[in-house]
């Protein structure tokens, strides 16, 4: 796929340092969303049911490690799409007061969950758009991320429409099957996270440029 160009890099260990700041910056408020998400998880099913509040923890500093990347300091408009329970989107709500995120849900219960989320911890820097983000309509160019929720191919081809300007995943690092048919020429920078921590073993923060 010559149109399509991938080059990989790793994230240093000062970028993880960094996130961990930041984590201590806003702990009393990354906590408070820690827990208003695992009472809304036993009502709604927005993480896994026996995932352990620690795992939880370990999403939501996953969730601030973009937050390092080019990519988003120089974004001002940011959509989250199958965001879930919010994540990634509400922890860099929190921890960034002056981006603004819309978070975007196929399910209707998760988009009410989130918003009570963030009103009852006063996260005004947000919007909440329910449904399908192939029906999304959006006039302003904004930066379009996700985690764990699509591959590369399905999120560009339900998202062609909108005026993003760049995609970011989390996800692995192999991206073999993810790349078919897509005839737009990309620029793919995926960034490691295989570290010496286990739950990073694998995983990768991946952008995606249209040229
Ligand atoms: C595996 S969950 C990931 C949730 C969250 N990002 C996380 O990391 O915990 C995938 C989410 O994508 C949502 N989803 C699936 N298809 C979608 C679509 N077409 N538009 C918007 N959201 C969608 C699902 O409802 C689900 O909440």
């Amino acid at each position: 796929m010559k149109h399509i160009s991938v080059n990989r890099h790793n994230v240093p260990r000062e970028t993880f340092s960094a996130v961990d700041d930041l984590v201590d910056k806003y702990q009393e408020e990354l906590k408070s969303f820690l827990d208003h998400l695992l009472w809304w998880n036993k009502r709604v099913n927005l993480v896994s049911r026996s995932v352990s509040r620690e795992t939880v923890w370990e999403h939501i500093r996953h969730s601030l490690l973009l937050s390092q990347l080019e990519v988003f300091l120089s974004a001002d408009l940011i959509m989250d799409t199958g965001t879930g329970g919010g994540l990634p989107g509400l922890p860099l709500a929190i921890t960034h007061p002056k981006k603004h995120l819309l978070l975007n849900d196929l399910v209707t219960k998760k988009c009410l969950a989130i918003k009570q989320i963030a009103k009852k911890m006063e996260v005004n820097n947000i919007g909440i758009v329910d449904g399908s983000v192939e029906q999304i309509q959006q006039d302003q160019p904004f930066l379009l991320i996700s985690k764990h929720a699509f591959k590369i191919n399905e999120l560009y081809q339900m998202t062609q429409h909108l005026p993003w300007t760049s995609m970011v995943f989390y996800k692995g690092e192999d991206l073999s099957n993810e790349l078919e048919n897509i005839s737009a020429p990309l620029e793919i920078n995926s960034y490691s996270l295989s570290t010496e921590e286990k739950f990073y073993e694998g995983k990768s923060i991946v952008v995606v440029n249209r040229l």
